[in-house]
């Protein structure tokens, strides 16, 4: 993040420094002092992909992406809340106003992009209940329910009204799956044994076996996981084939062929040397292909009170639903206090609504492939990297913050607030690289390069046009089928959207440049 922080620093943001609250009276004082807060906040917030698509214009982050929104208006609250626990005791009164006005920003955010639960009625959960039970009586204290919503399975519902800091669900340690449970397993001596094999393979190994033993401490666990995961690991051809185009083709083969190769390295040749330990029946390549999609859809990384951190199963969290703004942002670090595993709130959740879950900054490409879903809403992190040489501008990387991207990208044009002539809704160190590369004298963007301008739109709205062809039209004829080439071609749909904003916006920005060189 060095290259993010000079942008900072370029745009006078000093993120180490204090904040000082000064003339505070006047009638606006809060919302003011609160715009500044907030404008800090979007950055030490912001990632590299916000940053590259803000270009050096920073402020603009917040706009298109309610995540970083949400996350600043949290930091904002925790500040203000070590604050008050810190006692300055003259300021008090302000610093609650602030607390009530970023409580109420936030409540706003949520209200806005607040997304519909089905609940499907005609499914009995009982399995669930009975896995609620049994948490309940290992010490798990939860605020959620269990029920089927419509397009995602399972889903985790609020049964009282939840503020902002309430926690909707706690787990002790001693309720998760990690590995200490393969350490006292009768595999783990012949498991250590094999060269290379990671601490994750060992516990996949580990929960196909688990999944069938009777007496397993997490029986229920096992008994309530779904019998298929349907992520793009078991795309069909049929469903690959609609991939056509799409980087996530080569993806998804790509990743089912490494966990083949890990499978063959690994079998039979466990199962003919430990019959006892390994039976054949439990691990064929099916099953262990189901693993793989459990430990990836269901794998949550929790960071222990020693210091490790370790990829685990974590019954009940499990039930828990990825959003694009979600009400739980923060989660992962054992309480030391509690030994426990917290889900605080950082939005609010009415009672009857689904609670969400950040599963990470995830493109769809990757939820596609390893989750097996898109997400509902415009993911800011649906990116598609350019196969570009970026040394062109390499030896320039001080004048200009926007030179020191190496790595080009783009995204739908939507997101954009700049349609404008020089900016085009396109990424700013992308039309930079290509304006360097074109005129390397260049010093800005002048009318004198107009010219110049018209070449580059020109040329990417070719390239992206190449590329909207590649994808070819949509053939509304398969809607009808399987659940993978209908999510393939979902996938598709939503890349040649992304391709064909970018067409657009590089027509009309030919249209601006077209028009003030006339005007010349
Ligand atoms: C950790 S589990 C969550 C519980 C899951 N729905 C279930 O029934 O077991 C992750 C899986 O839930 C589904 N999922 C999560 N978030 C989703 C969303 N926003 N839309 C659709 N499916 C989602 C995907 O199938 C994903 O692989």
């Amino acid at each position: 993040m060095e290259d993010d922080k000079k942008i900072l620093e370029d745009k006078g943001f000093n993120l180490q420094g204090q904040v000082v609250f000064e003339n505070y009276s006047g009638p606006d004082w809060t919302n003011k002092t609160m715009d500044i807060l907030l404008q800090k906040a979007r950055i030490m917030c912001s990632d590299e992909v916000e940053l590259y698509f803000a270009g050096v214009d920073v402020t603009s982050v917040h706009l298109y992406n309610p995540r970083i929104e949400l996350e600043a208006l949290h930091t904002i609250l925790s500040f203000l809340d070590k604050a008050l626990c810190s006692g300055y005791h003259t300021i008090n009164g302000i610093l609650h106003t602030l607390r009530e006005l970023s409580i109420k920003l936030i409540q706003e955010l949520g209200d806005k992009i607040r997304l519909e639960t089905i609940i499907v009625t005609n499914y009995s959960c009982d399995k669930e209940r009975y896995l609620l039970q049994w948490g309940k009586s290992k010490g798990v204290r939860s605020k959620l329910q269990v029920a089927y919503v419509e397009g995602a399975g399972r889903g985790a519902i609020a049964t009282e009204d939840l503020k902002v800091g309430d926690i909707a669900l706690e787990i002790p340690v001693s309720a998760i799956i990690s590995e200490e449970l393969v350490h006292e397993s009768d595999m783990f001596p012949i498991l250590e044994k094999i060269d290379g094999i990671s601490l994750e393979t060992m516990m996949l190994l580990w929960s196909m076996k688990e999944k069938h033993n009777p007496d397993s401490k997490f029986k229920l666990y096992f008994d309530a996981l779904p019998e298929v995961f349907n992520t793009g690991l078991s795309f069909g051809v049929n469903a690959i084939m609609a991939l056509d185009g799409t980087l996530l083709l080569e993806e998804t083969v790509q990743a089912k062929e490494h966990l083949r190769t890990q499978y063959d390295e690994l079998f039979p040749a466990l199962c003919n040397d430990h019959p006892g330990i390994f039976p054949t029946e439990l691990y064929t390549w099916d099953q262990f292909l189901w693993a793989c999609e459990l430990w990836y859809s269901n794998g949550m990384k929790v960071m222990f009170t020693d210091g490790k951190l370790q990829t685990c199963l974590v019954p009940i969290a499990g039930f828990l639903n990825h959003s694009l703004c979600p009400h739980i942002l923060h989660y992962g670090k054992v309480d030391s206090a509690t030994n426990s595993l917290r889900f605080p709130l950082s939005r609010p959740c009415n009672a009857g609504e689904q609670c969400y879950l950040s599963y990470g900054k995830f493109s769809s490409s990757h939820l596609v492939t390893f989750y097996g879903f898109l997400p509902q809403g415009e993911n800011p992190y649906d990116v598609m990297p350019l196969d570009i040489d970026a040394t062109i501008t390499d030896c320039s990387k001080d004048c200009c913050p926007l030179s020191s991207w190496t790595n080009h990208m783009v995204r739908g044009t939507w997101f954009s607030k700049n349609p404008g002539i020089f900016h085009y809704g396109l990424p700013p160190p992308l039309l930079y690289h290509f304006r360097r590369a074109q005129s390397p004298m260049l010093q800005a963007n002048t009318h004198e390069n107009l010219e110049t301008e018209l070449e580059i739109l020109e040329a990417l709205r070719s390239t992206f046009e190449d590329m909207l062809e590649t994808l070819g039209e949509t053939d509304l004829d398969d809607r009808s089928t399987s659940w993978d080439v209908k999510l393939a071609m979902e996938f598709k749909d939503q890349q040649r959207r992304i391709v064909s904003s970018i067409v657009t916006s590089c027509y009309y920005g030919c249209k601006l440049l077209e028009d003030e060189l006339l005007k010349k």
